[in-house]
């Protein structure tokens, strides 16, 4: 099972402070003044990048900015053409964004509302009995947490809920530490849910390869459910912060895996680096924000980047996002296809596992080294590389 996995044994250097409910109703009842310093993220980090030139102009520039969206209403038996020509649409917006949003994905609304009521549902919880779904600190971002620093040296204003949906479904364990019952309602939801998103990823991936000229499978087949794969659902709740401006629900950062699928309300928050500015995506009702990790782009020979986002928070609203990440097996190394290189060159990044290489991020992230992205750490010709 994942929990011994010695990746993630780096992250027992968690550091664990107040709940985040906690602070906010100090806050409100005025038993502190400000938020703690742990919250209080550089400034660098929460503004926008101040441009070198017009920040006038810049600022204008990001708002008429958009992700681009990719429209999935014709690709169930879909012409080679119409189809190509869908998989050239996402392939670019993977190249110049390394985000979009994707419409008409013909996942029923049901399922998806019975996976946004069920978040809501636990997050309405008290903080002792969500406490009942926290895992020990091996576990990283899985069960519950929101207090929790490291993967930063801040702490982001969020609290999660998470498990794996692949190779060893964890929601039933986790719903019985929860609710008497196991809460038959919630796991199906939370399923059901899982279920869909790892075929729209799959399509997902075999677009992805089409629009690089491979053969379909090429990213795809290391997703089958006899892989050994690894498929994790993640709650992302964001509860109003008094101070929103002051902090991140998270920090800058790219995911680690092959390829994520969120599904945000339609409170916006999350932003993608565009540059040297900050593009806010937009919820669009129904749409889910795909994603390239790093993973991804190692695996495209760099030629989809996995981008730097970040969530804000605000000072009414709550927010939740949904995500289903897809990481690959553990142990598969990790090379770009042949039909990328070209003759006589290699391959931009060194041969690794994913193992390998979530040790490498966590050990950055924990000493709060954020100099480099990690996978920069992997080129060919850099220190960790060698
Ligand atoms: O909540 C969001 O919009 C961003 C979530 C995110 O980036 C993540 O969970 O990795
Ligand atoms: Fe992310």
């Amino acid at each position: 099972m994942a929990t011994a996995e010695p990746i993630y044994q780096l992250a027992t250097t968690v550091q664990v402070y107040d709940n985040i409910r906690t602070v906010e109703a100090q806050l409100r009842n005025c038993k502190i003044e400000s938020l703690p310093e742990r919250y209080l993220w550089p400034a660098e980090v929460v503004e926008n990048p101040k441009p070198a030139n017009d920040e006038a102009v810049a600022k204008e520039e990001a708002q008429n900015l958009s992700i681009p969206v990719v429209d999935l209403a014709e690709i169930d038996g879909a012409s080679e053409e119409v189809r190509g020509k869908i998989a050239r649409a996402m392939g670019k917006a993977c190249e110049e964004w390394g985000f979009f949003q994707v419409i008409n994905t013909g996942i029923p609304t049901t399922v998806m509302d019975d996976v946004n009521t069920s978040a809501r549902e636990f997050f309405a919880f008290p903080v002792e009995q969500m406490e009942k779904a926290t895992e020990p600190p091996g576990k990283p971002l899985m069960g519950y947490g929101g207090r929790l620093s490291f993967l930063s040296s801040k702490v982001p204003w969020y609290e999660y809920l998470g498990e794996f949906h692949t190779p060893e479904p964890g929601v039933e364990a986790l719903a019985k530490n929860v609710w008497e019952d196991g809460n038959p309602r919630f796991c199906k939801a939370i399923t059901d849910y899982c279920n869909s998103l790892e075929q729209l990823g799959l399509l997902i991936l075999e677009l992805l390869a089409e629009s690089l000229n491979l053969p379909k499978d090429t990213y795809s087949q290391h997703f089958d459910k006899n892989s050994n794969y690894r498929g994790t659902w993640r709650f992302n709740y964001y509860t109003p912060c008094p101070k929103a401006t002051q902090t991140v629900g998270q920090g800058p950062h790219s995911d680690p895996d092959a390829l994520t699928i969120l599904r945000q309300d339609q409170v916006a928050g999350l932003q993608v680096r565009k540059g040297n500015t900050w593009v806010t995506v937009e919820p669009l009702p129904g749409a889910f924000v795909v994603n390239v990790g790093d993973f991804l782009q190692a695996w495209s020979n760099d030629r989809f980047p996995s981008v730097e986002h970040r969530a804000f928070v605000n000072e009414k609203t709550d927010r939740l996002s949904i995500v289903y990440f897809m990481s690959p097996p553990p142990m598969l190394n990790i090379e770009a296809p042949s039909g990328l290189i070209g003759e006589n060159q290699q391959s931009v990044f060194r041969t690794f596992t994913y193992a390998e290489y979530l040790g490498i991020m966590f050990k950055n992230r924990v000493t709060g080294d954020f100099s480099k992205k990690p996978l920069d750490l992997m080129r060919r010709g850099t220190e960790a590389a060698n």
